[in-house]
């Protein structure tokens, strides 16, 4: 499916925003590949990286602010509304801000991703960024407006917290499962994530609303799926 995605959006001369986490790497790979001439613009250290190691043209938004697509994964998609969660890999904010600056946001994902309703399939909770002295401040702020339970994103190969590619901290909110026949439609997202982005502190959500054009699952059996549906 990232062959797909690459070769159905991208072509010479774009400048293309590249995401980060795993999937990304195969779509990354299938540009240089095709010896695709496009200009990379990353959304973290990793996929820095990605861009050099596969021979890439890299640059960045104080250069190119405005660009043409964006390429990247996703920890679960709602298919109905085609809100995102992401920052699994807690490259939220760079990851927004590049699909910020680009007329299409390009989603590849395998089929375990695919949901009907967010909290379903990506059950560690949703990512937020938060400036590091305002962590506890935030959670039980979150807590106690929106139940749940926001825990502080813990490094693994690191004492402490994880600190993000912008120096901050994670915090990772497993929100409380719809009630009901509660619809959870754009709409809602569209208020919750601003209602959390408006706490002191907060950086930024993974909620990536409105912003998707066009989603590629690839299925177990090798096909691949599209969203919206053509
Ligand atoms: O912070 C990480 C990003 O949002 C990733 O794009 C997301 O976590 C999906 O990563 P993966 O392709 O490794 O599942």
């Amino acid at each position: 499916m990232r062959c797909r995605a690459v070769d159905n959006h991208l072509k010479n001369g774009l400048k293309v925003g590249i995401g980060s986490g795993s999937t990304i790497v195969f779509a990354v790979q299938r540009i240089a590949q095709k010896g695709l001439d496009v200009i990379c613009v990353p959304t973290s250290f990793q996929s820095k990286q990605l861009i050099r190691d596969n021979g890439l043209r890299l640059s960045d938004l104080e250069e190119c602010p405005q660009l043409d697509v964006t390429i990247d994964g996703a920890d679960e998609v709602d298919v109905e509304s085609l809100v995102l969660i992401k920052g699994g890999g807690a490259a939220l904010t760079q990851e927004k801000i590049v699909a910020s600056a680009s007329k299409e946001l390009i989603i590849v994902a395998d089929y375990t991703k695919e949901s009907l309703d967010l909290g379903q399939k990506w059950t560690k909770g949703l990512p937020i960024e938060v400036i590091p002295m305002a962590y506890k401040v935030v959670i039980d702020k979150i807590e106690k407006s929106y139940k749940g339970t926001a825990v502080l994103r813990m490094a693994k190969a690191k004492a402490g917290p994880v600190v993000t590619d912008n120096g901050n901290f994670i915090i990772d909110w497993i929100f409380p499962a719809k009630v009901g026949n509660e619809k959870r439609d754009i709409k809602y997202w569209s208020e919750l994530n601003t209602n959390i982005k408006m706490i002191t502190g907060v950086v930024e959500t993974g909620l990536f609303i409105g912003m998707t054009s066009r989603v590629y699952f690839g299925q177990n059996d090798g096909s691949v799926t599209t969203f919206p549906k053509q």
